[in-house]
């Protein structure tokens, strides 16, 4: 008890002395600075949360904690370990395998979970485990804020999450109606394509979110998203390096491949790319 009640102390402690500048609170385990930055209006009210949250009209049922756990100690192997044999290995020295990168994009993630009785540095966690790569916010010509990477990462490596507020269709529509050309849009639609029909997801970090949502849109990205799941069915947008990204390099993905409207709420895209199609992705479904 008395453990439990030391290290919530000294959390609170860490938390109250975290650097003014870390864009994270002291919430991840590196800092993320930013200095020098014009904040927008929505920042000034915007909370750093490390994972996803359910937000409105977001289906409590499917947060409990759904799978069940190994007994394998202290690793996992995967000739052995029941999670891995049940969607196949995902990682190998801690970087995802060449050949998910390599275009095994429906491959379900599947890591091990709270209920495992694995360790924390078991081959078949990453994602949960954090923020690896030092990280700094930084401002970009017509794109306002950016994210950069302070240290190389090797293609494979976890960057970080898409993190936010898990929200309803019905949330996501409304939140998305009163959104200008000129405002900044936040919410990520995944689309999984399964047996069933296509499940979508709706995750929004305007308002609560991590550092993914500082990471801007390019038509050749250095990062590719993957769903991965841990403790329950709810997607969590791992990104990771598909690339080796050198030092002081700006952090991309593609925020999809739909650019299928007409409704004037086209954005241009300035990734500055050879690969560049002149307009962000642009999912319509929710913008009625
Ligand atoms: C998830 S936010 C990215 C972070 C954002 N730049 C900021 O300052 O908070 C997405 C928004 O950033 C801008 N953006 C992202 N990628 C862009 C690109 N390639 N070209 C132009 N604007 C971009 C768009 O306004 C987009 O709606």
């Amino acid at each position: 008890m008395n453990v439990v009640v030391d290290f919530a102390f000294s959390r609170i402690m860490e938390l109250c002395m975290y650097d003014v500048n870390d864009f994270t609170e002291g919430l991840e385990s590196n800092p993320i600075y930013y200095e020098n930055l014009q904040l927008s209006k929505s920042m000034k009210t915007f909370k750093y949360i490390c994972s996803n949250i359910p937000g409105p009209g977001c289906n409590m049922d499917n947060y409990v904690e759904q799978f069940c756990g190994c007994n394998c100690r202290p690793n996992c192997e995967p000739i052995s370990c029941p999670c891995i044999k049940q969607q196949g290995l995902n990682y190998q020295n801690g970087r995802l395998l060449e050949n998910i990168i390599c275009g095994d994009s429906s491959k379900a993630i599947l890591e091990c979970n709270s209920k495992c009785s694995c360790v924390r540095a078991c081959s078949n966690k990453l994602v949960q485990n954090g923020i690896k790569y030092k990280l700094e916010v930084f401002t970009v010509k017509n794109k306002g804020l950016a994210l950069r990477t302070l240290e190389t990462i090797p293609r494979g490596s976890f960057v970080c999450e898409y993190a936010g507020e898990i929200v309803s269709e019905e949330e996501a529509i409304k939140r998305s109606k009163n959104l200008t050309k000129d405002d900044m849009n936040y919410l990520f639609i995944l689309n999984e394509h399964c047996a069933s029909g296509i499940i979508q997801t709706f995750i929004d970090p305007k308002y609560k979110g991590n550092i993914g949502r500082m990471i801007n849109h390019s038509c050749d990205p250095n990062l590719t998203m993957y769903p991965v799941r841990i403790n329950n069915s709810i997607p969590r947008l791992a990104l990771f390096a598909n690339t080796d990204i050198e030092r002081l390099v700006e952090l991309s993905f593609s925020y999809g491949t739909s650019s299928n409207c007409d409704t004037g709420n086209k954005k241009a895209c300035y990734c500055g790319t050879a690969m560049c199609t002149n307009y962000l992705p642009f999912d319509t479904s929710v913008f009625l």
